[in-house]
This record gives C-alpha cells, structure tokens and sequence, in this order.
C-alpha cells in the first residue's frame, strides 16, 4: 500500500508572553492511499492546528510532514504554493465557493488553475457531476443553491483534479442533518469509487462514524484511535460516542 501522508513527530508551539502552548505535541502518525482519515478531539486540543500545518497554511515548530514522499515543513514559498495546487483538494465548513461563478465554473477554474486543456475541462466536470448528483445544479450560482448543495459542489471542486490527498475541515459545520446526510454520502463515494484519500477534522460523531478510522486528540496529543473495521455504521457511532465521552467532549447531533 502507498503512504500518502506521514506525520513525524510533529510539534507545534505557540509562545505569548511568556507562556507556552503546545497545540501539537509530538504527533506521529501514517495515512494510506484510499483511507478516510477522521480527527477528533475537544475545542482546543489541537485539531485545526494538526491540519493548518499539514495544508501548509501554517509552519511546524519541528518534525516532518510528508505528502506523497515530499518533506512540506522544507519547501519554499513558490513550491508550496505548486504543492497545494496539485496535491491537495480543499474542503471547508464555509463552503468558499466564488459568488460570482456558477457551479460548473467554480469546478472548471480549479481545473484551468491547473493548465488542463480546455476540450477536456467540460467532460471531467459532467463526469464527476454524474457520480455526485449534481448536474442539475451546475448552472447555478452558489446564492442559488442550498448548502448542501453547494458543499456537493466544493467536493466536486476537490476531487476533480485527482489530488493526492482531500483535506476537509468540519465540512458539514454549516449543514442540517439532512444535507450533512447527503454531502457524507458524496465524500464516502470519493472515498470507495474514486479510492480518494480523505483527511476530515469533526467534532460532529455522526460525521466521523462515516470515516474509516479516527484518530482522538487531547492536549496537542493522539489519546486514542478507533478503526471501524467491519462494524456498521451505527456501532461505530456508538464506539465513537464512549471516546467521546471519556474526553468530555460534546457529541454533536444524533445518529
Ligand atoms: N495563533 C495562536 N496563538 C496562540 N495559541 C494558539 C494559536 N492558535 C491556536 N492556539 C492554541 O492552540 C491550542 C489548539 O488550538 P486549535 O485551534 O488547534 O484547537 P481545535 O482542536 O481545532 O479547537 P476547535 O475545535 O475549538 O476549533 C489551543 O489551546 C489554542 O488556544
């Protein structure tokens, strides 16, 4: 199996007035090709932190993240910037669609960005529309689009130009339980179909239970990991209830 991600004893510090806050403290860990990745963890226990410097949005204090066998916390500004156009597929609680673009045009520039000749651009785009549901929706302008639709969309944007790795941040945080419903089922469909690589920071259990693994942090640490193996959808939930309880953490909505 293909390592897409390794995190190496990574460390993040933040020092203000003289005290110090370890949000990531010595965290290793590996992700497979076609795993689906969940992080978990209290408010504060470091989760936005682990993803910011593995997107790069932000700088390790020390250790290495390797995406695909290339060391991130060594390059320069003008690789990283290549790096997170090429590697990674973005999806966030926001959804960060561009208003004045309509659906297919918010696909097609993530595909253009990427110099994809322009014949190809509308067959990709169909294609992955099909898969996801919304070719229907596709001429829209996000303002016209329902939440859920719109985060359909923002996976489609991620997917399409076969990143190695969809890095998402509490994606359904903006959506009722309906439409996280719908969008989960997108991005598990990635996930089985399209053998993507997915890396998902949720508070939300009912999120997480449609991950393949979850990884608990508390206090910068990994305090605990669950692999969902061949339970159902609904005893995962259960298993990730008892974690999340024994961090004291808040459940989300309900299975
Ligand atoms: N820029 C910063 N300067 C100082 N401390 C910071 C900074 N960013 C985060 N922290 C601290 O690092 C720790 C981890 O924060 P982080 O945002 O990663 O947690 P989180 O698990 O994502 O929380 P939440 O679920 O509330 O978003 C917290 O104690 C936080 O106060």
């Amino acid at each position: 199996m293909k390592t897409i991600l390794k995190v190496d004893n990574l460390e993040k510090f933040y020092k203000n007035k003289g005290s110090l806050t370890k949000a990531v403290n010595h965290i290793s860990f590996e992700v497979q090709e076609g795993e689906y990745l969940g992080i978990m963890g209290a408010s504060g226990s470091g989760k936005t932190t682990l993803l910011n410097c593995i997107s790069t949005v932000d700088h390790a204090t020390a250790g290495h993240i390797y995406v695909n066998g290339k060391d991130v916390t060594d390059m320069k500004e003008t690789a990283l910037a290549r790096f997170r156009r090429e590697e990674l597929g973005f999806i966030f609680q926001s959804f960060n669609l561009l208003d004045t673009l309509t659906g297919r045009d918010n696909i097609a520039l993530a595909l253009a960005i990427l110099g994809e000749h322009p014949k190809k651009i509308d067959g990709k785009i169909n294609k992955i529309a099909q898969e996801l549901g919304i070719g229907e929706i596709l001429e829209k302008y996000p303002y016209e689009m329902s939440g859920g639709q719109q985060q359909r969309v923002a996976c489609a944007r991620a997917i399409v130009t076969n990143p190695s790795l969809i890095l998402a941040d509490e994606p359904t945080g903006a959506l009722d339980s309906r439409s996280a419903g719908m969008f989960l089922d997108s991005l598990g469909l990635l996930n089985e179909e399209r053998h993507a690589t997915i890396l998902m920071v949720t508070h939300d259990a009912f999120t997480a239970s449609h991950c393949k693994r979850i990884l608990f942090m508390k206090d910068g640490r990994i305090f605990n990991e669950l692999v969902r193996g061949a339970d159902s959808r609904r005893e995962f939930f259960d298993k990730i209830m008892q974690v999340v309880s024994l961090l004291g953490g808040d459940k989300g909505h309900a299975f």
